[in-house]
């Protein structure tokens, strides 16, 4: 048994003065907490009130990751009660200043797990020891190299992995018992990182080829032969390792990258609930992606997929796409496309100018998309005179800005929304509070893969599906897209994050019921409504 102090210090044990006269006599704690007893709800109110004393978004989440550090429970109540006001602060856009100045705000490991390339005897050691006893089902791992749209953060980057998991659990009521936060530190090559002596990473140059690729393999035997049942989340990986890693891992074992697949699902539910509202085909769009990276061309692929579904060809469905990223358009006689990309690039004599295809507006003239997304980290790229181009040849133009943090947006909606007199379907990576125009008030929804990732995992986990694959994806998106009320004037194309945790479920449900249906899982699962409900961890004493 746990002595006082290692309850106390133990945030998956620790209650503070919520422990019980009774708790407080049976575990020795009498006299090491003040004397009150408090229940949950007041010691949520009351860090409330302190949070609402912060001066900014980076105070207010650091003092949140502090209860975080000491009670889990308690944060998670204080979490779910304020989800949209928590959610933009505990994860994006501020978990991005949080990244950046990791190594001065650093007080708390928060049970991460920093795997060094440097040190790598004992991965699967060090992985039993940080979960020490628990049963570890998901692991979010990164490298840091393509934190959000900020880039190279090196070790820094192990707080996207911490707060992606804490959305797992305020959103679809994964068990923070069962979380594994992990970084791969294989280096970095931010110079101004390199040359901090605050610097709390690894001081040298990212790792790269089979040196990497190695470490890689060797940590994936290590947490499988750790956690047997683990699902593994791939986040923020660099545009030359993401996709090649989950091509290698994705048929094999339980794994799912977040960037290109999750954000590729919920921009594909976002764009079925834009149709929704301007009643219009998914075949007859045409599909222009702007900064063809890991979330732009996974994002493409899943929107392809679905033309597919819907009845076209393959050839006949990837004439309606178009890539876009530093050079220019995508052409097929370039040389530096990324195999992702090339499925996608177009022929030269498709056009009389496709040389001077290399500015946006040119590219928006000359093919005249129905739906631009951008993923391109480029702030303000999609400019008032690309978006009127776009909207003098689409009544309502689909226009989803979705680079992150706040600053890189390709686009503002409140912009968006004027510069086509209120037509554009919009959604943004970022929460945007509801915008009057012309007497509209118009929901903004967010095409942000955390709308969709833990409703997945918490689905294939129920279901015990033994991969995640195109089809349960598909499920996923479509479970979303369906919600969307299309008679209210100024609706979001997506459901709002007040209703995160509903809508988790209906997700996970969809993609456990789709794993159950292939017969492809582990266990055989009757009813995966109950054994989603029965996953359920509810933050309570
Ligand atoms: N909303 C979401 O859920 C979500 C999910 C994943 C990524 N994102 C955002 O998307 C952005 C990209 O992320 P990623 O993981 O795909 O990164 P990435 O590095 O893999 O992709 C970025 C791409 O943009 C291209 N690019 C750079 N400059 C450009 C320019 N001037 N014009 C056109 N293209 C240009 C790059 O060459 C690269 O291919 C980030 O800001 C990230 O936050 C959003
Ligand atoms: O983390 C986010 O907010 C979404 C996405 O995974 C990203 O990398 O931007
Ligand atoms: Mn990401």
């Amino acid at each position: 048994m746990a002595t006082p102090m290692e309850i106390i210090n133990n945030p998956f044990l620790n209650k503070g003065t919520g422990f019980t006269k009774k708790e407080r006599a049976e575990l020795g704690l009498t006299g090491l907490i003040p004397p009150q007893v408090q229940t949950i709800q007041e010691q949520a109110d009351q860090a409330y009130a302190q949070v609402q004393s912060k001066g900014n978004d980076l105070e207010k989440r650091l003092f949140l990751m502090q209860i975080f550090n000491t009670n889990h429970t308690l944060f998670y109540y204080l979490f779910s009660q304020h989800v949209v006001e928590f959610m933009p602060i505990v994860y994006d856009p501020t978990i991005a200043d949080s990244i950046e100045n990791y190594s001065e705000l650093f007080v708390d490991s928060q049970n991460a797990v920093y795997l060094s390339i440097d040190e790598q005897d004992d991965l699967e050691g060090t992985l039993k020891r940080a979960a020490a006893g628990r049963d570890i089902k998901i692991i979010v791992v990164t490298d840091g190299e393509g934190i959000l749209g900020i880039g190279d953060w090196g070790t820094n980057g192990v707080d996207i992995s911490v707060g992606k998991l804490m959305v797992y659990t305020a959103a679809a009521g994964i068990n923070p018992e069962n979380v594994l936060p992990v970084v791969l530190d294989v280096g970095t090559n931010r110079e101004s990182l390199l040359q901090d002596p605050m610097y709390l990473g690894n001081k040298h140059k990212r790792v790269r080829g089979d040196e990497y690729d190695a470490f890689v393999d060797k940590f994936v035997a290590a947490a499988l032969s750790a956690f047997p049942d683990l699902y593994l989340h791939w986040e923020d990986f660099g545009r030359m390792n993401a996709a090649k890693i989950l091509k290698k891992y994705q048929n094999k074992i339980t794994t799912f990258n977040d960037d290109i697949q999750g954000t590729g699902i919920i921009t594909l539910a976002g764009i079925i609930g834009a149709l929704k509202i301007s009643k219009q085909r998914f075949t007859d769009q045409t599909y222009l992606c702007f900064g063809a990276g890991s979330a732009g061309a996974g994002i493409t692929n899943r929107i392809f997929e679905e033309m597919v579904q819907e009845g076209l060809s393959e050839d006949e469905a990837r004439k309606h796409f178009y890539m876009f990223d530093k050079q220019g358009l995508l052409f097929d006689d370039m040389d530096d496309l990324t195999p992702e990309q090339k499925p996608f690039a177009r022929k030269r004599s498709e056009f009389e100018n496709a040389n001077q295809l290399k500015d946006l507006l040119s590219v928006v003239k000359a093919v005249h998309p129905t739906i631009l997304v951008g993923t391109s980290t480029v702030p303000g790229s999609f400019t008032e005179e690309v978006v009127r181009e776009m909207a003098a040849h689409t009544e309502r133009p689909i226009i989803f800005p979705l680079s992150n943090p706040t600053r890189l947006a390709e686009a503002k909606a409140e912009d968006l929304l004027q510069w086509t007199d209120g037509k554009a379907l919009i959604a943004t990576g970022i929460p945007v509070k509801p915008i009057e125009y012309k007497g509209v008030t118009y929901h903004i929804g967010q095409a942000n893969n955390a709308l969709i990732y833990p409703g997945l995992g918490l689905g294939v986990i129920a279901s015990s599906a033994k991969v995640l694959n195109d089809e349960m994806i598909s499920a996923a998106a479509h479970s979303l897209g369906g919600i969307v009320d299309p008679s209210e004037q100024g609706a979001a194309v997506l459901p709002p994050v007040s209703k995160l945790t509903e809508f988790s479920e209906l997700v996970a449900i969809a993609t456990g019921q789709s794993a159950i249906d292939q017969g492809i899982t582990k266990d055989e699962v009757g009813d995966v409504k109950q054994a989603i409900a029965a996953m359920k961890w509810v933050p309570e004493y």
